[in-house]
C-alpha cells in the first residue's frame, strides 16, 4: 500500500531522508517514531507529494507518487485521510457540517451526505454532538470529529500525525481504540507519535527513523527512553 524504495530527500545540505526503503501492506497499522528532526514529517510530506523526492520510488496503492503530475495529486490525496495533533476543524461549521464538507468538496450528492455523515458520527461516538461547534467540544471530541472527517470518503490510508499529542492519557486511549477499530475495517494506518506508553501498549509494527535513516522496523516497542524529550540523550552524552 505504501512502498518507499531507496528514497532520498535533501534540503540543501540537510538530510531529510536518505536511501529509505519500507513496505507497508494494506491493512497494516504502523507507528512511525524517532527523535525530533529525524525525518518523520519528511516521510509524510513525500507520501502526500507536498514535497518531491530527489531519488527513489514511492508507491501509494496504484500511484507512483514521484511520477504524478500536479493535476493528478488531488486524486492521490483523496485516497489518504489525515488527522493532526491540533485537529484543524473549521470553527464556523458545526460537527455535522465539518464532516459533511469533506464529502461536499468531492461533489457527493445531498442524499449520500445525509446518509453517510450520521453513520460516521455514530462510528466515532459523537452523534449527540452533531450540532455543536468545535470550540464547544472537548479535545478528545474534536479529535473524533477530525477522524470522522478523515475517514468519511473511505480512504485506503489514514495518516495520523501525533493524534494524541494534545490529549490526556484516558482520552488518548479512547482515540487509540477508535483508530484500532478503523484499522480492523481494512484501512491502513500510519501514525507518527512520541507517545512511548501508547506504542508499547499497542504491540504494532514500529518503524524508527533517525537522521533520515530507517534504523528499526519490527513489532513491539517504542524503543526510546524518554518519549518526546531528547534532552536526556544530550545529557547522557556529556
Ligand atoms: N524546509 C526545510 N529546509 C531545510 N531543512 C529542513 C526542512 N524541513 C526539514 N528539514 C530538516 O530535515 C530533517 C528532517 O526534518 P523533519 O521535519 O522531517 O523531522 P521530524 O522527524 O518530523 O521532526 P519533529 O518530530 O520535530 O517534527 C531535519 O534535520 C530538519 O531540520
Amino acid at each position: 500500500m505504501i512502498t518507499f524504495t531507496d528514497v532520498t530527500k535533501m534540503y540543501g545540505d540537510n538530510v531529510g531522508l536518505e536511501n529509505a526503503s519500507v513496505d507497508i501492506d494494506k491493512g497494516d497499522f504502523v507507528f512511525l517514531v524517532g527523535p525530533s528532526g529525524a525525518g518523520k514529517s519528511t516521510f509524510i510530506k513525500l507520501i502526500l507529494k507536498e514535497i518531491d523526492a530527489d531519488s527513489g520510488s514511492i508507491r501509494i496503492g496504484d500511484y507512483e507518487v514521484t511520477q504524478l503530475s500536479n493535476r493528478e495529486v488531488p486524486q492521490l490525496r483523496r485516497k489518504i485521510g489525515i488527522v493532526f495533533q491540533d485537529f484543524r476543524l473549521l470553527p464556523k461549521k458545526t460537527v455535522y457540517e465539518n464532516v459533511a464538507f469533506a464529502m461536499e468538496i468531492l461533489h457527493r450528492s445531498k442524499r449520500q451526505i445525509r446518509k453517510r455523515v450520521p453513520q460516521i458520527l455514530s462510528l466515532v461516538g459523537i452523534s449527540d454532538k452533531a450540532d455543536r461547534y468545535p470550540q464547544e467540544l472537548s479535545a478528545g471530541e474534536q479529535q473524533r470529529v477530525a477522524i470522522a472527517r478523515a475517514i468519511i470518503n473511505n480512504p485506503k490510508v489514514l495518516i495520523a500525525d501525533e493524534p494524541t499529542g494534545n490529549l490526556d492519557p484516558d482520552t488518548a486511549s479512547g482515540i487509540m481504540e477508535l483508530l484500532d477499530q478503523i484499522n480492523m475495517t481494512g484501512t491502513t494506518i500510519l501514525m507518527v507519535t512520541h507517545a512511548k506508553d501508547i506504542v508499547d501498549r499497542m504491540h504494532k509494527r514500529v518503524v524508527a527513523i533517525e537522521s533520515g535513516h530507517i534504523v528499526r522496523d519490527e513489532f513491539g516497542q517504542y524503543g526510546y527512553e524518554e518519549a518526546g524529550d531528547q534532552r536526556e540523550e544530550v545529557f547522557d552524552d556529556e
